[in-house]
Formats: structure tokens, sequence, C-alpha cells
């Protein structure tokens, strides 16, 4: 039965009593959202899926294992009549076409406000990178963007010392941005919705349960639902994701293509399969987007034993390495042959208050990165804080004076495998070693807390950016005749350093989110990086800990 029809039954057991599904959890408020019928609809995502996803899964260890024996990632043999084929995407629906600036961020309710209400094009609510994934983040998320969807979200922050709190409402529809949805990636399961005794796909969980409550609206209105997809490594996985939109649209009574979807970019193996994955996806893919730091992270992990591909420290893997320019030049080739967007990233600085320099620094490296991408022909970027969106906006207006620029195919842009695959130059400082113990230890703290996204040294840090802190630590400590560029030996010692210092310097001087939780942090680390395998995800272990 679609979950149209089985809408209208009475329902069954109560909320969380399905047969055999369990929920776990508890949150104020979640029963309107975990009705039975929206569980039979999830458990029915699982039971088709599940199985796929466990085998999409093996694949990628499969794949890596081959890495780790020498092998090296190229285009494929097997679909090379695919990539030279003469096929287009799907035509972009007209909310769709002006993607210039897109907000990112997490799903409380201020952030959905302000996201909403700030002026950028699009604003992507984000389930994943800068979302840990806490049931109760989960649900107060869901709750947000359905209320945000009908329209009825508000919010009032705690009143201070007697002060009554911000009171934060949307601006009309016409004036909002449009939102996008992304889901957590293939790898992270959702622990608190057990389907026959196992636990559920945490991307089918976010995507299944916002689709179930908001796609008809979103579709009345002609603003799809719109999802951005994360982290895929294939084109079989861009097949898993097109099955389950299909059937999404089939269960909800949508017409077929309603579900609209933007892939990111953002691990190695998927860089060579971009025309995969747009043919797999042409019927409602509308972009690819260039996550550069899940990218840099995919790069460490895909070439963790290849002692020839080691990077440098984190502040020199800029867009400007030629890997990542090749990169970024062929997605733009690809996605403008194919008539799909080619979004740009995130640059990781934000707002620095009380230091007019420092910030000036900033924004011009901001405004540097934006300038890159225009010029290269990208149709739009993303700007992780509302104060940077007129500046993305200037930058991309002067610039590009139509709605996107996909009349800029880059024909002369040739890019190699090898191209793709070059390692970086540079060193690894002291301060950039150390650099990444404290980002590690500070970002893994707050997200055990409960927040996927803070601030570090006046940078974004989150999922994808702690997660290059931390291979990189891994991979240095783990290839044989590093050193640091005064000539020491990067070893466990220096590790060992890090970490014994850092307890008092954050307690003493820092007043930061997850305080609390800095021992366990650093334990986690420590652990992770004296383990003779690196763990796939810094998320997976951690997951085990949230609540
Ligand atoms: C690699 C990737 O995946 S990138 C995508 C994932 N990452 C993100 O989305 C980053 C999102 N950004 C953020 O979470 C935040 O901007 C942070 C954590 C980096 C900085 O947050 P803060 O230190 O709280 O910023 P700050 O105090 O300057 O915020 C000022 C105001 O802007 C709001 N704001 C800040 N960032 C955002 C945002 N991304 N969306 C909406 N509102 C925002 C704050 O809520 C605050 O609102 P208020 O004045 O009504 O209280
Ligand atoms: O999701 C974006 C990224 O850069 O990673
Ligand atoms: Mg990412």
């Amino acid at each position: 039965m679609s979950a149209v029809l089985a809408e209208q039954r009475e329902p069954r057991n109560g909320a969380g009593s399905v047969t055999g599904i369990e929920v776990t959890a508890t949150f104020p408020g979640q029963e309107p959202l975990l009705t039975p019928v929206a569980l039979d609809f999830l458990a029915g995502l699982h039971r088709r899926f599940e199985t796929s996803r466990k085998a999409r899964l093996a694949a990628r260890r499969e794949r890596q294992a081959f890495f780790d024996a020498g092998g090296l990632p190229d285009f494929r043999a097997d679909t090379a009549a695919l990539r030279a084929g003469d096929w287009r995407v799907a035509p972009i629906p007209a909310a769709l076409q002006g993607r210039r600036v897109e907000i990112t961020g997490p799903v409380d309710p201020k952030m959905v406000i302000n996201a909403l209400n700030s002026g950028a094009n699009c604003y992507m609510a984000d389930f994943e990178d800068s979302t840990a994934p806490t049931w109760a983040n989960l649900v107060a998320g869901q709750q947000a963007l359905r209320q945000a969807v009908a329209g009825t979200l508000e919010y009032t922050a705690p009143a201070v010392a007697g002060t009554p709190g911000k009171h934060y409402a949307l601006k009309p529809f016409e004036q909002q941005a449009v939102l996008l949805v992304r889901p957590r990636g293939w790898h992270l399961d959702e622990k608190h919705v057990r389907i026959d005794g196992a636990p559920m796909s945490g991307s089918l969980f976010d995507l299944g349960l916002f689709a179930f409550h908001n796609a008809r609206a979103l579709a009345a209105k002609d603003r799809g639902p719109y999802f951005y997809l994360p982290k895929l490594q294939s084109m079989e996985e861009a097949v898993l994701w097109n099955d389950v939109l299909d059937h999404v649209e089939r269960a909800l009574g949508l017409p077929a293509g309603q579900l609209k979807v933007t892939v990111l970019i953002e691990t190695l193996p998927a860089v060579f399969e971009m025309d995969e994955i747009l043919h797999a996806l042409r019927g409602r893919i509308v972009g690819l987007n260039c996550g550069r730091w899940d990218y840099v992270f995919s790069y460490i992990k895909t070439f963790r034993r290849h002692r020839d591909k080691v990077l440098p420290e984190r502040g020199q893997v800029t867009m400007t390495q030629p890997f990542l320019r090749a990169y970024s030049e062929l997605l733009i080739q690809t996605c403008h042959k194919r008539g799909a967007h080619a979004m740009g990233g995130m640059a990781a600085q934000i707002p620095i208050s009380g230091d007019a320099d420092a910030n000036a620094a900033a924004l011009a490296k901001v405004r540097a990165d934006k300038l890159r991408e225009v010029t290269a022909g990208h149709d739009g970027t993303w700007v992780a804080h509302p104060a940077l969106i007129p500046l993305a906006r200037e930058v991309f207006d002067e610039r590009m004076p139509t709605p996107h620029q996909q009349h800029v195919k880059r024909e002369e842009v040739v890019v190699t495998r090898d191209d793709l695959i070059k390692p970086s130059l540079g060193t690894i400082t002291r301060r950039g070693f150390e650099n990444n113990v404290e980002v590690c230890v500070r970002y893994l703290a707050a997200w055990l807390d409960g927040n996927g996204c803070v601030p570090i040294h006046w940078l974004m840090e989150d999922a994808a950016t702690a997660e290059i802190a931390r291979t990189q630590l891994w991979q240095w400590l783990h290839s044989d005749g590093l050193h640091l560029d005064d000539g020491s030996e990067v070893d466990f010692a220096l590790l060992e350093r890090a970490l014994i210092n850092l307890p008092a310097k954050l307690t003493d001087r820092l007043q930061m989110p997850g305080g609390s939780r800095v021992a366990e942090a650093i334990g986690l680390l420590d652990r992770l990086t004296h383990a003779d395998t690196l763990e796939d995800f810094l998320t997976l272990p951690a997951y085990k800990r949230l609540s």
C-alpha cells in the first residue's frame, strides 16, 4: 500500500510500536513525526534497500583494499561509452536555476530561521557534516524543517538575566532561501530506529522522514523537495539513491523526477565517475558540488598506505594546489557538458569579531576563493555564515551577470588521472601537527556534546574538516621517515606531548563547546591514531558514545 493511501488508515499500535519497528529514544513532541504510518514508510525503505546499502559499503571496503595494495583510482573502462555519449540531464526547475549563494548549516530552529531569512538564494539544511546526530538534534531538526515548510516555525531564545530572549520568525515564503536538505551518508546507521532487529540507515531515516512529511507540501509549491547527497563513492551508489528516490516518489504519489538532487563530489573515487553519477541520476540531478573538505579527507584516506602521496599540513592544502584545481575544473566541464550546475564549495574562514585587521584578512581569503570559483566557471558557491553572503554575492554578481554560467563549457580543460592524484608540495610544521591535534580534540569534544559545527581559531570546523586533521595524524604517524620542517622526526612522542599539554591549555584559556568531553575526546583520538588500521570515519566510533 502506498503511504498516500496508508496515511488515511487508522494507526495500529500507536507511535513507536508498529510491528518489527522499535524506536528506542524519546524527544518531546516526536509523536506527530513518528506516526505508525511514517514508521511503516521508513520500514519500507529499510526492507527494500538495506541489502543494497550493505553491498555498497562492502564494495567500498573492497576498493580500499585494492588501493591499500598499491592500486590507483582511474576512469572506468566499462563505462567509456557512457562518458563519450551525447546526453544531458533533465531540465532544471526554475527555483534551482539561480544558486549563486547558498548558505549551509545545522538544523536547530534558530539556524533554520536565520538561514531561510538570510538573503542567500538557497539554504542547505544539514543533517550531515555540521550536525552531531543525537536523537534530540535529529528530531528537533525534522520538527523545525516541517514547521518551516508549513510556514509556522518560530523560536524564542532563552531569557538572559531577566532580559527576554530574542524572538525569531520566518520572512514570507517568496523572500526565503530555497530549501535543500542533506541527509547523512550511506555509512551511518540510525541506531535509535531498529527494524526487524537491526538499526536503519541514517540516510534513509533523514531523507525518508523529511520526504514523508514535506514532499507533497513542497511539490505543491513547486519546490521539490530538493536534496544534497553526500559522500558517494561510485556510480552504483548513485543508482542506489535513484532507486530510493523513485520508490519515495511512487509511495508518496509524486510524479517521477519530482525529487531533485545535487550530488557532492567529495570523495576521490567519485571524481573518476562524475559522468556516470550524473547519468545514473539524470532524471533528477541538477548539479554537482565541490565538497572540498571531504574530498581532501578522502584523498588522504584513499592513499593512507601510499607514502609518496602524503599531503602537507592542512593549512597548505588549498584549492590552488594542482590536484584540487584539476578536480574543480573537471567538475565544471563535466557538469556544463551535461546541463547540470557546477557548485563551488566552502571557504573555512568566518568573520572575526574584535580584530578588524584579522577580520579583513579572513574576508580577503573568502573573496579570493569566491573569485577563483566564479572565474573558473562555477555557477554558485557556499558560505558558512550569513555575514559572508553579501561578499560572495558581490563577487558572483560582478563576474556572472546571468543566473548561471553553463555556457562556459571549459572545453580546453584536459584533466588526466595523474592530475587528479598528484601529490601536493609543502611541509609539516610543529604548529601544523599540534593544530591538528587541538582541532581533533576540540571538535570531537563538541560533537560528543551534541554540537557538530564549531568555530576554532576563527575557522569553521565540522566533521569533514576535522577528518582531515584526524587522518593526517594517523597517516603521518604510520608512514616511515616523515620529518617536520625543523628536522625532527614525526613520531608518537610528538603526539603524546601535544595531547598531554592540551587539557591545561584548553580549560585554562578557553570557554569552549563540549569542554566537559575533552578527556573522552583525547582518549578516542589517542586510540584512533595508535590503531594499526585507519578507522574509515571518526563518527563511526564516536556515534557509539552519542545519546
Ligand atoms: C565541509 C562542509 O560540509 S561545509 C557545510 C557544513 N558546515 C556548515 O554548514 C557551517 C555552518 N556554520 C555554523 O555552524 C556557524 O556559522 C559557525 C559554527 C561556524 C560559527 O557560529 P557562531 O560562532 O555561532 O557564529 P556567530 O556568533 O558569528 O553567529 C552570528 C549569528 O549568525 C547566525 N549564524 C551563524 N552561522 C549561520 C548559518 N550557517 N546559518 C544560519 N545562521 C547562522 C547565528 O545563529 C547568529 O545568529 P543570532 O545573531 O540571531 O544569534
Ligand atoms: O560537504 C562539504 C565538504 O567540503 O566536505
Ligand atoms: Mg562534506
